[in-house]
Order: structure tokens, then C-alpha cells, then sequence
């Protein structure tokens, strides 16, 4: 494999997964292709994971790589989960993190636990019957309110207790070392002997 194609129209994921990639493959985005974003159908985060790679994989002919990431919140029973990014109606990152902010309003820093999630799926080729699926978590807790101007989604509300800030506090190489994307990342290049 020589190259492949990132099946993602968000700017701050394609920025994160680049870097993290490296040199070792040609990157092609999949809005040289199409701007059309495939309905993330699945109940699952791999579904949506097979689904955004298999449609970038059709439309460019290319091996894909596809990320389906989000936040589980351990008081909302998982939720915004594979919705993250549907929370709220508008669906931008300020909405949601005002809806999330509401949804946890008065309840105590021990049970704001939550995790962001990320798996990774390539596929070889639209058709390809098995996929490589990674994945990867990073504990944390939902902020009382916004800290922090880096990264994207859900980053300001994310407080890493290790780093005592949150990950819109962290530089783009920190969270790249520990992020979920990262951890994912680095199972997949494993994989891929990369
Ligand atoms: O490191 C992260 N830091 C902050 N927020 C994050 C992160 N990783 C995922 N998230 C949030 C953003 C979005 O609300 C949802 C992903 O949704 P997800 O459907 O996978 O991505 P998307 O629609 O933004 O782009 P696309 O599907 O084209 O890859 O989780
Ligand atoms: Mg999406």
C-alpha cells in the first residue's frame, strides 16, 4: 500500500491523523474526491468506522482510512457516544459542549467521568471482507466549563488529570501522544508494520 485515502471532512481529526501517520504512506483527502458525506447509519462506532472508509474507498478508488470518534460520558449512560457530533440541533462544536455543559449541570466532579473513543478502520478496497479495525480510549473528566483553545470537539470540556489541564491545553504533539486517536494509531501502524 502507497497510498490511501482519509475518509474524513473534519479538519481537526484530518490535522491529528496526518501527524500521526507520518511520512510513511501518501495522504490523499477525500475532499479532492467529494464533498458528499456518507449517512453514519451504524449503531456502533466500527459500523460507521467500515461504512466512512468503504464509501471514500468507492468514490476514489483507493485503500481508505476512516475514524469514527466520540465521548462517552459515564453519567449519561454513554452518551453523546456515536452521536458526539449530532448532540445538539446546530451539531457544531460550541452547541454540543452547551448541551453537554447543561446535561451535567450540578452534578459533582466524581461522577463526570468519560472517555473519548476512536476506532480506526482500513480497508483495502471498497469490497474488502476484513477490514483492520483499531482502537483506542483516554480517560478523563467533563469540566464545569470551557478551558483551553487547541484541538477540536469536545477538547475544552476534556480535563486530563495526568497533565492537570484540559486537551485544548495541551500542545498538538502532547495530545498526539496520548489521545485515543493516538493510541488507535499507533495499533494500527503495528499492524501495518509501519
Ligand atoms: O480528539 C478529540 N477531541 C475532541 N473531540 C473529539 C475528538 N475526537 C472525536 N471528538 C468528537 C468530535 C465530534 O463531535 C465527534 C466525532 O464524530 P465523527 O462522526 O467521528 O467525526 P466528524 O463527523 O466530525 O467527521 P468525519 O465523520 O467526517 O470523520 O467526537
Ligand atoms: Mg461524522
Amino acid at each position: 500500500m502507497k497510498e490511501l485515502v482519509l475518509a474524513s471532512h473534519n479538519a481537526g481529526k484530518l490535522r491529528e491523523l496526518q501527524a500521526l501517520l507520518g511520512n510513511s504512506i501518501k495522504i490523499r483527502s477525500i475532499s479532492e474526491f467529494s464533498s458528499v458525506e456518507p449517512e453514519e447509519t451504524g449503531l456502533t462506532f466500527i459500523e460507521n468506522a467500515i461504512l466512512k472508509a468503504r464509501h471514500a474507498s468507492q468514490i476514489s478508488g483507493l485503500p481508505a482510512l476512516a475514524d469514527d470518534s466520540g465521548l462517552t460520558v459515564d453519567y449519561l449512560q454513554g452518551a453523546p457516544g456515536i452521536h458526539s457530533a449530532r448532540y445538539s440541533a446546530s451539531g457544531g462544536d460550541a452547541g454540543n459542549n452547551r448541551k453537554l455543559l447543561e446535561a451535567l449541570q450540578g452534578v459533582p466532579e466524581a461522577q463526570r467521568g468519560a472517555q473519548f473513543v476512536c476506532v480506526l478502520a482500513l480497508l483495502q478496497h471498497a469490497n474488502d471482507p476484513l477490514p483492520i479495525i483499531c482502537e483506542g480510549h483516554w480517560q478523563g473528566r467533563i469540566l464545569l466549563a470551557p478551558q483551553g483553545m487547541n484541538g477540536f470537539g469536545y477538547d475544552p470540556l476534556f480535563y486530563v488529570a495526568e497533565q492537570r489541564c484540559s486537551s485544548a491545553e495541551l500542545s498538538n504533539e502532547l495530545k498526539n501522544q496520548l489521545s485515543h486517536r493516538a493510541q488507535a494509531m499507533q495499533r494500527l501502524k503495528q499492524q501495518l508494520a509501519l
